[in-house]
């Protein structure tokens, strides 16, 4: 069967608190790349004129929209952390750029979040094409690579949150009201 693969690149910062002494729990970023594979739901033949199994433009517009506007220089966080509380507090007007994981946001969880929130776009649009796999390259050293089901590896207690949704969320935070967002903006 063929798959249609697809890479974006994006900048994000991060930080891993499950081990607090760990170097990775001070704030930092990378430049990473996501690549996704795509496949048909269904094995099919090229149609002997047009010959694509979808145009390229078609199959990745949405997506690659969401990676540049929503993916790119997000600050990962995990749902406990208290940098989330912080920006309650003082920046309110950004809490809309965290993107926020059940326990922290490894290379492993956003690859696993990535792929169901593409899955969730692929869907609602009745697309044909599902992602069977995505690679997220933390580093030019270090990737990680997930095959199948998000649902199988998130963790039990992860339920439905933004990456099931078929739309620009990457947070689950109550929303701020807009009097108080443009209030602290201006401070
Ligand atoms: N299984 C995982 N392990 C680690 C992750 C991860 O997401 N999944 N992430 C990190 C940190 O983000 C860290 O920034 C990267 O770790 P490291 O390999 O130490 O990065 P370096 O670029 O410094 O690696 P060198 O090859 O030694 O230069 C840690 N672990």
């Amino acid at each position: 069967m063929f798959s249609l693969i697809f890479t974006r690149r994006f900048s994000m910062a991060h930080r891993l608190i499950a081990d607090p002494a760990g170097k990775c729990a001070i704030p930092h970023g990378h430049n990473e790349q996501v690549i996704a594979r795509l496949q048909p739901v269904a094995p099919q033949r090229l149609d002997g004129r047009a010959n694509m199994v979808a145009p390229f433009e078609q199959a990745k517009a949405r997506w690659h929209r969401f990676v540049d506007d929503r993916v790119d220089h997000a600050f990962q966080l995990g749902e406990s952390d208290p940098m989330i509380n912080w920006f309650r507090a003082h920046e309110p007007q950004r809490l809309g750029r965290l993107l926020v994981t059940p326990g922290d946001p490894t290379t492993e969880m956003l690859a696993a979040c990535l792929m169901a929130k593409l899955n969730a776009f692929l869907a609602a649009d009745g697309n044909d094409l599902r992602c069977v796999e995505l690679t997220v390259e933390e580093t030019p050293t270090n990737a990680v690579t997930l095959a199948g089901d998000p649902a199988d590896v998130l963790p039990a207690r992860a339920g439905a949150g933004w990456w099931r949704r078929a739309d620009d969320s990457i947070n689950d935070l109550d929303p701020v009201p807009v009097a108080l967002s443009l209030a602290v903006a201006r401070r």
